[in-house]
């Protein structure tokens, strides 16, 4: 009997090595022979299966029934005449294979009728930029446009030490598994990362063994987690396999650069010797180019952060000006609408910070994303009148010098006409840069001092002085309340006046910063009328500047539409008051900014704040009985 036990056993085991050993074979043939007609497909299968599994993240309006578009090749058929159809696939499949490989088993399989009925999205392509998600109808300002779950999550290969159950940041000393040694946060977290297949191949690394050397064993278990997990999970899953294989790698580009290299010698050579994978170079670099042009950065809270594959999110293409952006909910992808999106258009999210000026983001994109954007905002050399990369001009007194439209001509000053070349404004900016980087991070007096000499230096609205600002009023307002300073909270005001006009430019719609920034704003008026008692009529001039000119803080003033003149020259904010109504106005701005931040870790604060808001409204009315203006940062005149 043990006997039959031990050979049923044996067949079982022989069974499941063969079954892993097909998997994995399939998914180098689907890696290296899927034509872009059969990408297309799987993606559209797998969008489908999102929105028929998950329909709770949809739009509010869900149960509305949009006809269905079908699928990218039934409107390719439709759409283009024959030849131009074939020229078309030829241009985008290099040996002309494009054909018919089967659409793989499992979850997302599909014939080529994809039903994409019920998204609010679908995929279209172009040979300029590839797949990208198209509005396939309007959607609205603040509305869900889809919430995905991340198939792969990892630490950042550059993390330190990072559990790997939960994804939690680890201090110095950490419990390694009792298995493989990996750092965990306790021996008995509840993070499911951490499986006992992949703690299997760990002990491959030494951690458990290794305590002199735990550093660099841990950078080392960091750059191969990703390929291992994504391996581990394509051996589990062929429809998964199928829809990572599908996703752009840019693999070709890498191999020719240092990337590449790094990627063969430091990733793909120890999954096969430490790990013992049996996988070949072509699929690890497919999968380390899959990340590095795809996943998000994923922020869970409690000091949990990675990396995180989401298919679905990583189908919006680039904007320097983007129409989504996304937040974390329970570790699901909300990707939600900045501005009204009319059907057709394509949604599109950012891959470089939006306050960085032009050159910065292009470098990023060119390096980590491999290709140069041409949007509105890179393409004017103002950017959108915001000026975030000009420089500001030593010939006179008000001028800016412009980024020239030639890549490496001169800087010229917009009013006096001063010339700068290329090579010496950039070595002013690397010196700016240069200096943001000695400030101690959330040191409140070195933030203020860097500004003010930056301000001198490259100006007050260059994006390396605009990053400071925007990290000196989060210093000042993370300390407690009651220990800012009237001088620090009024310039919070001021600076969170200006950094959302700079947003309306740069980062328009319901964007986290401008979220952050009502917040900031909304919560340093309140203080400072706390203070000042709503009862009596205070000047505080002499706090905030040594003339009587500050700025006013209504509703009216924020918004960027009644912030110009007819020229587009901005309003002259010196004549200062809060209207008898300023209360009120916060409170619509509060409700502004409870909608942008409905999805973000601060939401917390946005409710006590209210309340602090509400009881000022309350004694507001109260003594406007007897007093008509309350005023901040303006001499009183009746
Ligand atoms: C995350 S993927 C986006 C989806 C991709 N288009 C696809 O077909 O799978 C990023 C890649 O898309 C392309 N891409 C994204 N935005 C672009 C843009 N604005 N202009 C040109 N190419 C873009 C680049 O090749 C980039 O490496």
């Amino acid at each position: 009997m043990f006997v039959k036990r031990y050979e049923e056993e044996e067949e079982e085991e022989r069974r499941r090595r063969e079954e892993r050993r097909t998997t994995l074979k399939y998914f180098v043939d689907v890696c290296t022979r899927m034509g872009t007609e059969t990408r297309l497909s799987v993606l559209e299968s797998y969008l489908v299966s999102l929105t028929s599994s998950n329909p709770s993240w949809g739009p509010h309006d869900f149960q509305e029934k949009i006809p269905p578009t079908g699928t990218f090749t039934d409107r390719l058929q439709q759409e283009y005449n024959p030849t131009k159809r074939a020229q078309i696939l030829r241009s985008v499949d290099r040996d002309g294979s494009f054909a018919r490989d089967p659409v793989p088993d499992g979850p997302y399989s599909s014939g080529s009728t994809t039903d994409v009925s019920g998204a609010a999205v679908r995929i279209e392509w172009n040979p300029k930029q590839g797949r990208y998600l198209v509005a396939a109808r309007d959607i609205k300002a603040g509305e869900v446009v889809f919430g995905e779950e991340p198939l792969v999550v990892a630490p950042k290969p550059g993390a330190g030490s990072t559990c790997l159950a939960c994804l939690r940041a680890l201090k110095e000393s950490w419990v390694g598994c009792n298995g493989c040694g990996s750092p965990l946060c306790s021996p008995h977290c509840g993070g499911a990362g951490h499986t006992a297949e992949e703690c299997k191949r760990l002990t491959g690394l030494g951690l458990k063994q290794d305590s002199s050397n735990k550093n660099l064993l841990i950078k080392q278990l960091n750059v191969l987690l990703t390929p291992l997990r994504t391996l581990l999970l394509m051996e589990k899953s062929p429809g998964k396999a199928a829809v990572i294989a599908a996703l752009q790698s840019n693999a070709d580009l890498r191999q020719k650069l240092p990337i590449g290299r790094f990627v063969e010698e430091k990733v793909a050579g120890p999954l096969r010797r430490q790990l013992s994978l049996q996988v070949g170079s072509d699929i690890v670099q497919h999968l380390c180019g899959v990340f590095d042009t795809n996943a998000f950065v994923i922020s869970l809270g409690n000091n949990r952060c990675g990396r995180g594959l989401f298919p679905l999110g990583a189908l919006m293409n680039h904007s320097c000006i983007p129409n989504t952006q996304h937040w974390y909910k329970d570790g699901v992808l909300i990707v939600r609408a900045l501005k009204d999106i009319p059907k057709g258009e394509s949604l599109t999210n950012t891959y470089a910070p939006t306050l960085w000026g032009t050159q910065a983001r292009a470098a990023h994109l060119a390096g980590s994303k491999l290709f140069t954007c041409t949007c509105e905002r890179c393409l004017d050399p103002t950017e959108l009148c915001s000026h975030i990369s000009s420089v500001a001009c030593r010939g006179c007194k008000d001028g800016l010098l412009v980024p020239p439209y030639a890549p490496r001509g001169p800087w010229e000053c917009h009013i006096c006409g001063t010339s700068v070349s290329s090579g010496a404004v950039e070595a002013m900016v690397r010196a700016a840069g240069a200096a943001v980087s000695r400030v101690p991070q959330g040191d409140k007096a070195s933030l203020s001092a860097t500004v003010d000499h930056l301000s001198r230096v490259v100006g007050g609205g260059h994006y390396v002085t605009v990053e400071l600002k925007f990290a000196l009023v989060l210093a000042i307002m993370t300390q407690p309340l009651s220990d800012v300073t009237e001088d620090d909270l009024s310039r919070v005001v001021d600076l969170t006046k200006e950094l959302l006009r700079l947003a309306a430019c740069i980062d328009p719609g319901m964007s986290r910063f401008r979220g952050v920034l009502l917040l900031e704003l909304i919560k340093s008026v309140t203080e400072l009328m706390k203070r000042r008692n709503i009862n009596c009529v205070a000047s505080t001039a002499a706090a905030t500047t040594t003339d009587t000119t500050s700025t006013t803080i209504s509703a009216d003033d924020l918004d960027d539409d009644n912030n110009s003149n007819e020229d587009g020259d901005s309003k002259d904010h010196s004549t200062t008051s809060l209207h008898n109504n300023d209360v009120q106005s916060l409170l619509k701005l509060m409700e502004e900014c409870e909608a942008i931040l409905q999805y973000d870790g601060r939401l917390d604060e946005v409710l006590p704040l209210k309340l602090d808001l509400q009881h000022l409204q309350h004694l507001y009315f109260t003594s406007e009985r007897t007093t008509q203006n309350f005023v901040i940062g303006a001499e009183v005149s009746e």
